[in-house]
């Protein structure tokens, strides 16, 4: 679903993005991205969704029939002059079962009875699913997720975590998800990739595929990974000093 082999994105005058970069996601995946402030994930998602095309090497980033992935933000941004169910539709072309197909994810996103709503009448989470929504009608290759749910409280965020897992489940979407919270990475993932440095470098990579979903916050398993990417972390700190 995508692949990139020694990709690098730096910015004029040398300012860090990411370097040799080399993986494969495949179809169903979900990929999870953690690594220390400025390592260039944000800059990575970017180029995987082909919003930056500064990059060298190569890239593969859309599916057998030709579709691009889809991205989604920490903040929604929703339009604010449209409707739920008009935000939701607005990149779907016109034609008999559109508003059937809006009203289905809708539902699937729990948003039914809000259709009418305007954002600046949805909470944090409710503008979110919103997103999550518009982001997947489009039927995305892959769906890119740069820390959606780091600005929502701690019980919204495992809510709308739990959300991305049940429409995983029904949809088996490929994604790839950008994030610093380091057990939603381990609730949700199924192989995270360590970034270290700037330009950030693919420094290890966890597999967490034996751990069934859906996995047991909290649990024996998961708190022993966390403490394995806690000691990766603090390895590529004393290794940056
Ligand atoms: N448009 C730009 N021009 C110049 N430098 C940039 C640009 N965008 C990002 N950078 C630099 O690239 C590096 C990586 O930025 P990026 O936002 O991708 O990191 P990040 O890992 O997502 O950080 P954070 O976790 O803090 O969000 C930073 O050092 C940043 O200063």
């Amino acid at each position: 679903m995508l692949a990139v082999q020694q990709l690098k994105r730096v910015f004029k005058g040398g300012s860090a993005g990411f370097r040799n970069l080399h993986f494969t996601v495949q179809e169903s995946e979900i990929i999870g991205i953690l690594g220390t402030s400025g390592c260039g994930k944000s800059t990575l998602l970017r180029v995987l969704a082909g919003l930056d095309q500064n990059f060298t090497g190569k890239l593969k980033n859309k599916d057998k029939d030709g579709k691009q992935p889809g991205m989604m933000f920490q903040e929604p941004r929703l339009m604010p002059w449209l409707t739920v169910k008009e935000n939701i539709g607005f990149g779907v072309k016109d034609g008999a079962g559109k508003e059937v197909e809006i009203q289905q994810f809708i539902d699937l996103v729990g948003l039914t009875g809000f259709e009418n709503h305007y954002p600046k009448d949805l909470s944090g989470g409710m503008a979110q699913r919103t997103a999550i929504a518009r982001a997947l009608i489009t039927d995305p290759s892959v769906l890119l997720l740069d820390e959606p749910f780091s600005a929502l409280d701690a019980f919204t965020k495992m809510q709308l975590q739990d959300l991305l897992l049940s429409l995983w489940e029904k949809r088996k979407t490929t994604m790839v998800l950008v994030t610093h919270d380091i057990d939603e990475a381990l609730y949700l993932c199924d192989r995270i990739f360590v970034l270290k440095g700037q330009p950030g470098e693919q420094y290890a990579e966890l597999i967490l595929d034996d751990i069934k979903k859906p996995r047991q916050r909290g649990s024996h398993e998961l708190a022993e990974r966390k403490s394995n990417i806690l000691n990766l972390l603090d390895l590529s700190r004393q290794e940056a000093n």
